[in-house]
């Protein structure tokens, strides 16, 4: 059995861990990290955990972790995994962070975007970004892995192979994407609030989401030249959910069939991405609870754009479901293990 432990267990992308290694035949969960509920039984915080999770809540000691457990899942604020690694921890375990501390292989576009000082910069570039679709044999052999966030993941998926096959001008991309609140995380913030978000819809972050460097810099791999977007979020009223729709001006004159191939190209063997038909456009409700990003396009010959669009569930394959089959890969186990899961509908 792998032993798994969670700091930030209480939080909305740690509490989906829970939910999915709960159901893992090969892991079983250690600790149970909490920052404001630590002697608290777990299933207090959560009561959908009621019978089921018998642990109460732990501190964020990852010294004292790393002895306890084999891989350590640090769903957290920005900052505080960068804080807590070091050597001796990352021999002794292997961690996969879903902030966004070593997702920048910049450490001045990391501080300039997110504000805050990187406590751990030596780790930057041994840390393997987990898109496992694009990176995965980097991710077998990894000891600290970047969980890529929900927007970017969405976003990155959509648009990589027509970027890899020289389809569209990586310059001209706009990202314009929607996600629901559970995106915010559990803490009470005002704009989150039921009538604040209930009945409406918002862009925010315009010009300045932090995911946007993210989102250029895996583009500008995938392109093979720096690339620079526009990426738009916004917020609304539903709990779960991202959906991308992403334009850029064609550099080839392509058919449906030429597009079509160049996504079979890259994720026709690929489990948890669902290519779909022709003319359908994705619903975050179709991948809900469920480790699936769906992807369909439509080419706009007119303007000469093309309209890639993306799904999926912000906290599964947008952080816990994908934390998990990074998890799979790092420990040699089949990559959809624990992640079979049917959406849920409605
Ligand atoms: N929500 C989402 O859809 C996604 C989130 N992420 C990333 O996952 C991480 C967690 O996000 P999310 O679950 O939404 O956030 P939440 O606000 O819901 O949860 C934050 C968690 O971190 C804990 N925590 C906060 N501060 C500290 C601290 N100083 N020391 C130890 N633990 C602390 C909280 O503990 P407690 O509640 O006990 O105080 C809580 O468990 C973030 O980095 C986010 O960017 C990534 C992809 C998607
Ligand atoms: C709706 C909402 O507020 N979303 C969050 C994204 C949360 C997230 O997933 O952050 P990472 O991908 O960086 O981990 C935001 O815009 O900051």
């Amino acid at each position: 059995m792998i032993k798994a432990g969670i700091i930030g267990s209480t939080g909305y992308a740690g509490a989906e861990l829970v939910r999915l290694l709960l159901g893992h035949k090969d892991v079983e969960i250690v600790w149970y990290g909490s920052r404001s509920y630590i002697d608290k039984r777990y299933s207090e915080v959560y009561q959908n955990m009621f019978r089921l999770v018998e642990n109460v809540c732990q501190d964020d000691n990852m010294k004292e972790l790393a002895d306890a457990a084999d891989v350590i899942f640090t769903a957290t604020p920005q900052g505080l995994c960068a804080s807590l690694v070091n050597e001796d921890i990352l021999k002794k375990a292997k961690i996969i962070d879903l902030s966004a501390d070593f997702r920048l292989k910049d450490v001045k576009v990391y501080e300039e975007w997110y504000k805050i000082e990187h406590r751990a910069p030596q780790y930057l570039s041994e840390a393997v970004y987990g898109l496992c679709e694009i990176n995965r044999e980097d991710v077998k052999q990894s000891r600290l892995v970047a969980n890529p966030g929900c927007y970017t993941t969405c976003s990155i998926l959509s648009v990589y192979p027509l970027l890899k096959e020289g389809i569209i001008d990586g310059n001209t991309v706009i990202v314009d994407a929607k996600s629901g609140t559970s995106g915010a995380g559990r803490g009470a913030k005002v704009d989150n609030l039921f009538c604040e978000v209930n009945e409406s819809i918002k862009a925010y972050g315009v010009a300045t989401h932090r995911h946007t460097p993210e989102i250029e810099e895996q583009l500008g791999y995938a392109a093979g030249y720096p690339v620079t977007i526009n990426f738009t979020p916004h917020l609304v009223p539903m709990n779960r959910g991202i959906l991308v729709t992403a334009y850029a001006s064609l550099i080839k004159d392509v058919s449906w069939e030429d597009v079509r191939a160049a996504y079979e190209k890259y994720y026709k063997d690929e489990y948890f991405i669902r290519l779909l038909d022709r003319d359908v456009c994705p619903q975050t409700k179709w991948v809900e609870g469920s480790n699936y990003v769906d992807i369909g396009f439509k080419l706009d010959h007119r303007t000469n754009r093309i309209i890639m669009m993306g799904a999926l569930d912000n906290l599964v394959k947008g952080a816990a479901g994908q934390a998990v089959q990074n998890m799979n890969l790092m420990f040699g186990l089949d990559e959809t293990e624990g992640l079979r899961l049917v959406p849920m509908f409605p």
